[in-house]
C-alpha cells in the first residue's frame, strides 16, 4: 500500500503553500513530515487524504491515481492533534462508531463489532476503560482512543497530524514509543506530521524535511542528521553553531579568528573562497592547554543536563560578523569531569565533525 505524490502544487490566493512537491512512501513505512510552522505539512497531508484538492500534480495510492477522488474512496484513517471524540459516547461506542455508520451491506454484525472493538482497545491497552466517557480520560488515553477509532475501519493508510502535539513532554515520549511498537505490529503505511525533530527521529523510518512549501531532504533519521543536504536542514535538525568565513591556507578565517579546518577534498580550492562551517555542540573537544594552533575561548556558562554538560564559550580576541557570539558546546559528563572546568577559564576549541556549505549550497561533510 504505497503513497505517491507527483509534482503537487497548491496555492491559497497567490500564496503557494505547496510548490512542486513529490514524495514516495513505500508499503508499510512510517514516515514523518517535519518542518517549521506554516511550511505546508498539514496541507500535504490533506491533499493525500482528499480533504482538499490539488491545483497541479497527482496523488497515487497503492498504484491508483486518486487525484480527483473523494476522501471516502481513498481508504485513509486520520488522527488529529485535537481529535474530538464524541463526549456523550463511551470509549467503546467511540471506537465502534466508524463501523456502525457503514452501509448496511458492509456493516459487521453486532457480535463482530464487539469483538473488533475489544481487540482494538486491547491493542491500545485501554480495554479496561471501555465504559468510561472521554472527559474521564487523560490526554494520552484520549489520543490512544482516537487511534483505535481510526483503525477500526481497517484503513489502508494512516495519516496523523501532530497526534501528540497537545500533550505534555513525558506523555508524548511514552506515546511515540508506543506508536512505533504499534506500527511494527500492524504495518499500516503511515505518515505523521510533527514540528518536533526529536519525535521525528525517534518514531519515523524516514523523515521528510520541509520548508516554505518545498521538500528540502528525504532520508533516514541518521542521514538527515549526519548528512544534511542544506544549511536549513542542518540547523533545523538539532542545534548547530555556524561559522562564516573564507578559506586561508589550512584554516577557515572568520575575520582574524581561525578555525584550523578545511572541507575535505578542497585542496585545489583557492584562498579567499567563502564557506560556512556548521558544527554541532557535541562535535567539539575542549582542551585546557595545547601545542596545536587552536582558537582560544573563555567559558561563559556551564549547565549540567544529566548525562551531558552544556557549555557556552566565547571566542577570545575576536569581533567578526562571521562568528557566533557564543559557541554552544556539549560534553559527555565523564569528559567534563575529567577537564574540571569552571566559568571564566580559558579553553582551546577543536572541531571533530563539520558540515560545510559553500554559498548556500551543500558541499561535503567530514571530520576536518
Ligand atoms: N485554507 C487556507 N487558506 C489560506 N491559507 C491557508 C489555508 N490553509 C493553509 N494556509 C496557509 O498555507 C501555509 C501552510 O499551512 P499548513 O497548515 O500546511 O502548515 P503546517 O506546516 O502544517 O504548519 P503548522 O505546523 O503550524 O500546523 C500557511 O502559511 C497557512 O497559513
Amino acid at each position: 500500500m504505497s503513497i505517491e505524490v507527483r509534482n503537487i502544487t497548491k496555492a491559497f490566493d497567490d500564496f503557494k503553500a505547496l510548490d512542486n512537491v513529490s514524495l514516495n512512501v513505500d508499503d508499510g513505512e512510517l514516515v514523518a513530515l517535519l518542518g517549521p510552522s506554516g511550511c505546508g505539512k498539514t496541507t500535504l497531508l490533506r491533499m493525500i487524504a482528499g480533504l482538499d484538492f490539488v491545483d497541479e500534480g497527482e496523488v497515487w495510492l497503492n498504484g491508483e491515481n486518486v487525484t480527483g477522488k473523494h476522501i471516502k474512496q481513498r481508504g485513509v484513517g486520520f488522527v488529529f492533534q485535537h481529535y474530538a471524540l464524541f463526549g456523550h459516547m463511551t470509549v467503546f461506542e467511540n471506537v465502534a462508531f466508524g463501523l456502525r455508520v457503514l452501509k448496511r451491506n458492509e456493516r459487521p454484525s453486532e457480535d463482530q463489532i464487539r469483538k473488533r472493538v475489544h481487540e482494538l482497545l486491547d491493542l491500545v491497552q485501554l480495554d479496561w476503560l471501555s465504559k468510561r466517557f472521554p472527559a474521564q480520560l487523560s490526554g494520552g488515553q484520549r489520543q490512544r482512543v482516537a487511534l483505535a477509532r481510526a483503525l477500526a475501519v481497517e484503513p489502508k493508510f494512516l495519516l496523523l497530524d501532530e497526534p501528540f502535539g497537545a500533550l505534555d513532554a513525558n506523555v508524548r515520549k511514552e506515546l511515540r514509543r508506543w506508536l512505533r511498537r504499534l506500527h511494527d505490529e500492524l504495518h499500516v503505511t503511515s505518515i505523521f506530521v510533527t514540528h518536533d525533530q526529536e519525535e521525528a527521529m525517534e518514531v519515523a523510518s524516514r523523515i521528510v524535511v520541509m520548508d516554505k512549501g518545498r521538500i528540502e531532504q528525504v532520508g533516514t533519521p541518521e542521514a538527515v542528521y549526519d548528512r544534511p543536504a542544506s544549511p536549513f536542514v542542518s540547523s533545523f535538525i538539532g542545534n548547530v553553531n555556524v561559522f562564516h568565513g573564507r578559506l586561508q591556507g589550512g584554516s577557515l578565517d572568520t575575520g582574524g579568528w581561525q578555525l584550523p579546518i578545511r572541507p575535505p577534498g578542497s585542496d585545489d580550492v583557492g584562498d579567499d573562497t567563502p564557506y560556512a562551517a556548521y558544527i554541532r555542540p557535541h562535535d567539539f573537544e575542549l582542551l585546557k592547554s595545547t601545542e596545536e594552533k587552536l582558537p582560544e575561548c573563555r567559558v561563559k556558562f556551564i549547565q549540567p543536563m544529566g548525562s551531558v554538560y552544556r557549555l557556552e564559550v566565547v571566542p577570545e580576541h575576536a569581533a567578526s560578523d562571521g562568528l557566533p557570539e557564543v559557541i554552544d558546546v556539549e560534553l559527555p559528563r565523564r569528559d567534563f569531569r575529567a577537564l574540571n572546568l569552571s566559568v571564566g577559564e580559558r579553553v582551546y576549541l577543536r572541531a571533530t565533525e563539520t558540515h560545510w556549505f559553500e554559498a548556500g549550497q551543500p558541499a561535503v561533510t567530514g571530520p576536518r
